[in-house]
């Protein structure tokens, strides 16, 4: 009681504007004392302390501690609460239904090619590795119509005016310019590595292939994961000398890495025999739920910003482009749903500017730095190539087209609006726009699974009884927190 007495000051106004006289101490019958909230402080405290463990709730109740999840996410412009809130209540409801859409289901890809820096030798354990490719029939008709018109395999680039079959004219800002979504290497990105060799291509069924654990693991993962992080630009990356835009390139990174982590400890294979599925709360604390491992939390929230900034900065281009599968109702809902997610007003109430590109690239080596870090980004796109698992190859391959569709969106010279100049702008390929959305459901889930699996965790290690979901605590279970957190246990 010395020691609280010391750290609870008593008289004055904390930084939420509620007076510390309204705290009171009361000692229960057995002698434990109590700390008495005001109902306002008590909201106060539920609302600062979502994003917090339960020993940095207690602390920061009594004004002596700070979540570092709280404030604002570095190099970004919003607060996590706020981010937390606005992709729970507004942004993941609309991803989770667009990415349910044919449109945004269907993803093309290779899985086949060799790994270019060491000979194919990684196998997966679990059945739960491979992928099942569509059945021909599944396949969007006029998606096939345009792979036919177009040159097959990967020779080369695709001419553009050979997918004009899913080019469509369109007016904005009283501009009439091109957009185009076809293609689906992300050939014309200057973030990927433009292969011309030869290779066997399939359509993926995104949501018959769900991202989660597949005993991927061990020595095989780890050379991928090394040879990405070993790329130079991520050299002394800690160092607060290192340049915002290097430092951008690793957050987005290893914030991928961090979702990646969530959807395994979110739902492994928990009994293998019985083919149960379920949450890992040890290996979600292993992971990203220890104080050791705080930055990666942060990454992901960082990565989440960015990718939602592209999503909006694109959604000009998004809102008018055509997402034909040759399903119209369908098809028009998906087009609403986009609109839905770029329009929304509680993104811009919550998260103006998700995040401000217009900072980067600024230097005199400005451009060099660019040129840089696209062919470390090169290396990474490669690095893919040698996943030794097939769903984890889909879905890396996915997620990495993701960021580079992103870093496009965001530092290219092109705009999204077609209101500046006659000449538009930026040109996305489909599968480049399937992979950003997708690429950002992906992160917006991980943030609400780290976000449930945090508070799990702080139950279970500190209040054995459980305090359930952050919503049920009460005014009494926050003072037992509170006694337990700063006291002992009893
Ligand atoms: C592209 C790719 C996709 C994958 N997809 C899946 C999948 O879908 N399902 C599946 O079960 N497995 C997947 N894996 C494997 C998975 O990522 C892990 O490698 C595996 O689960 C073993 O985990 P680990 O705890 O040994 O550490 P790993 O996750 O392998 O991490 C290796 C090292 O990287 C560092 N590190 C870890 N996280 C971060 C971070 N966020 N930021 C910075 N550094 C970090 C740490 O030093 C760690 O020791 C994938 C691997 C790759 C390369």
């Amino acid at each position: 009681m010395g020691l609280l007495a010391a750290a609870v000051p008593r008289i004055g106004v904390h930084r939420s504007g509620i007076s510390l006289q309204k705290w009171r101490w009361q000692k229960l019958g057995d002698g434990q004392p109590v700390l008495w909230l005001p109902v306002p402080w008590y909201r106060y405290v539920e609302s600062e302390t979502r994003n917090c463990t339960v020993q940095e709730k207690a602390a920061i109740s009594v004004g002596v501690g700070t979540c570092q999840l709280s404030g604002t996410v570095r190099d970004c412009s919003c607060e996590y609460a706020a981010v937390e809130r606005v992709n729970r209540e507004a942004v993941l409801p609309v991803l989770k239904e667009l990415v349910r859409q044919p449109f945004f289901r269907y993803f093309k890809v290779s899985l086949y090619c060799d790994c270019p820096f060491w000979p194919d030798d990684g196998m997966c354990v679990l059945r739960d590795c491979s992928v099942c490719p569509c059945e021909d029939h599944e396949v969007p008709a006029p998606w096939k119509a345009a792979d036919s018109a177009s040159t097959p395999g990967c020779e080369g680039s695709p001419r553009l005016e050979e997918e004009s079959a899913v080019d469509r004219r369109m007016d904005a800002s009283t501009k009439e310019h091109l957009v185009s979504i076809r293609g689906w290497r992300g050939f014309n990105n200057p973030w990927m590595h433009e292969d011309e060799s030869d290779v066997d291509y399939s359509y993926i069924n995104l949501l018959m292939n769900p991202e989660r654990y597949t005993g991927y693991k061990g020595e095989h993962a780890h050379r991928i994961w090394n040879l990405i992080y070993s790329q130079s630009c991520f050299s002394n990356i800690m160092d607060p000398e290192t340049c915002t835009e290097r430092r951008v390139f690793y957050r987005l990174i290893s914030g991928m890495h961090s979702s990646i982590s969530a959807h395994i400890a979110k739902e492994y294979l928990l009994d293998e025999r019985g083919g149960r599925w379920g949450p890992n709360l040890a290996l979600f604390q292993e992971r990203l739920g220890n104080e050791g491992v705080r930055e990666r939390v942060e990454n992901l929230y960082f990565a989440y910003l960015f990718v939602l900034r592209a999503a909006l900065k694109a959604g000009p281009l998004l809102k008018e482009a055509a997402y034909d599968t040759g399903s119209p109702l369908e098809d028009a809902q998906t087009s609403e749903l986009v609109r839905k997610l770029v329009d929304s007003q509680a993104v811009k109430e919550a998260c103006p500017v998700p995040f401000d590109e217009g900072r980067l690239w600024k230097g005199e080596d400005g451009e060099e730095l660019k040129r840089q870090l696209q062919a470390h980004f090169h290396n990474i796109t490669k690095a893919m190539e040698c996943v030794g698992c097939e769903k984890c190859k889909l879905w890396g391959k996915l997620q990495i087209l993701g960021i580079a569709t992103s870093l496009k969106v965001l530092f290219s010279a092109e705009d999204c609006t077609g209101g500046q100049t006659a000449e538009p702008q930026l040109r996305l390929e489909r599968n480049e726009v399937i992979a950003m959305l997708n690429l950002l459901e992906r992160l917006a889930v991980s943030i609400e699974v780290v976000r449930e699996m945090s508070l799990e965790l702080a139950d279970s290690a500190r209040h054995p009884r459980g305090l359930g979901a952050i919503e049920d605590v009460t005014h009494e279970s926050l003072n037992d927190v509170l006694r337990h957190s700063l006291m002992g246990p009893a």
